[in-house]
């Protein structure tokens, strides 16, 4: 079995993926709140992810950034917090030179950082010792991601769109993740329903012990961006029982309503979503255009709907800051003491 237990509470054996979600969410009183932009937050700390490796280049030029920013996510109140490996890939890396071996180490490095971080949070708050779960996700973009060129919007792959060259892609990658030891997988902004299909079959086949997650993105409210359907997408999902959440990432906002009614019609996992900002990424030139992004109070708006939706996990994707995690915790906590103040 691939996967060591995590220090979010235990492995999950004996239990399924969804399960050990929700024992996590009841630890943290009903709702998680997840990290914000990663990148994002790297740039405004003076990193430049103009790079085929995008935030992973902070592997290796900049860890203590890396560190940085999972610890400015922590304190503004975040329970999960998701590593620089969206981009990190063994070929990747392997194009810039390095070894398998050191590769291999780079992945696992993303992982040990964030696990750092948490330990520094946890000690740091040692006088009022943390109750609630801290989560370690490891990320792993999309093939799409790998290619640096935008396609994790659009999901066209051409000669490459096929189960086996996207399972034999994955696999090793994720395996090394998962061997250094994260809380859960995060198998985030994936852009078609071939992608779901090779990531559910090779959890089984690796025998995969940690849970992971699944979220599609959207730039319709209907669709992954593909144009896939994302009811089949999240059936997909639902049939692994190492899937332990389903849900939506790095997609505006205002499409989150709708996304969340259809995952729901097809599967009670936990629902998690962590939209962008609203805006569009010009993958040519490398930055996000358009001023239709929505603030932080406009985001945090919505969180209150996501909610009721029934949306269990809220974060942020590309965009958002820890302001906008600060606002997300207020609100969900403000949210869960109205829940129980005493009916006059
Ligand atoms: C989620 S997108 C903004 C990541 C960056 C993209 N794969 C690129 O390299 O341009
Ligand atoms: N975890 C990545 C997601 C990109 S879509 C990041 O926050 O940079
Ligand atoms: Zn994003």
């Amino acid at each position: 079995m691939v996967g060591k237990s995590g220090g979010g509470g235990g492995g999950v054996a004996e239990e399924d993926g969804a399960a050990a979600v929700r024992r996590w969410v009841e630890a943290g009183g009903g709702r998680l709140v997840m990290d914000g932009g990663l990148a994002t937050e790297l740039e405004a700390n003076g990193a430049d992810l103009n790079d085929p490796l995008w935030s992973a280049k902070c592997l290796l030029s900049s860890p203590h950034l890396i560190r940085k920013v999972h610890l400015d996510y922590l304190e503004a109140g975040a329970n999960i917090i998701i590593t620089a490996s969206y981009q990190a890939t063994i070929q990747g890396f392997e194009s810039k030179g390095f070894s398998k071996e050191q590769s291999e180490d780079l992945l696992a490095k993303s992982v040990e950082i964030a696990r750092e971080a948490r330990d520094m949070f946890l000690k740091e708050h040692s006088d009022r010792p943390i109750q609630h779960p801290i989560l370690v996700a490891a990320s792993i973009g999309s093939y799409g991601a790998y290619l640096a060129d935008g396609s994790e919007y659009s999901g066209d792959y051409g000669e490459a769109g096929t189960l086996e060259f996207l399972k034999d892609f994955h696999k090793q990658r994720l395996e090394v993740l998962a061997e250094a030891g994260p809380d859960l997988i995060a198998f985030e902004t994936i852009p078609n329903k071939l992608e779901a299909q090779a990531y559910v079959e090779l959890l089984d086949e690796c025998n995969i012990s940690i849970p992971a997650w699944f979220s599609f993105n959207s730039k319709d409210g209907v669709h992954i961006v593909s144009g896939d359907s994302l009811i089949e997408c999240a059936t997909i999902a639902n049939g692994c029982s190492k899937v332990g959440a389903v849900g939506i990432n790095c997609t505006p906002p205002r499409f989150i309503h709708g996304l969340i009614l259809s995952i729901r019609k097809v599967t009670d996992k936990p629902i998690l979503i962590y939209p962008n900002s609203g805006e569009r990424y010009d993958a040519e030139k490398k930055e996000w255009v358009e001023s239709t992004g929505v603030s932080d109070g406009d985001f945090v708006s919505y969180v209150n709907e996501w909610c009721k939706d029934g949306a269990v996990l809220i974060g942020g994707c590309c965009r958002t800051t820890p302001n906008t995690i600060k606002a997300i915790s207020r609100s969900l906590n403000q949210r869960h003491s109205s829940l129980h103040l005493p009916v006059a």
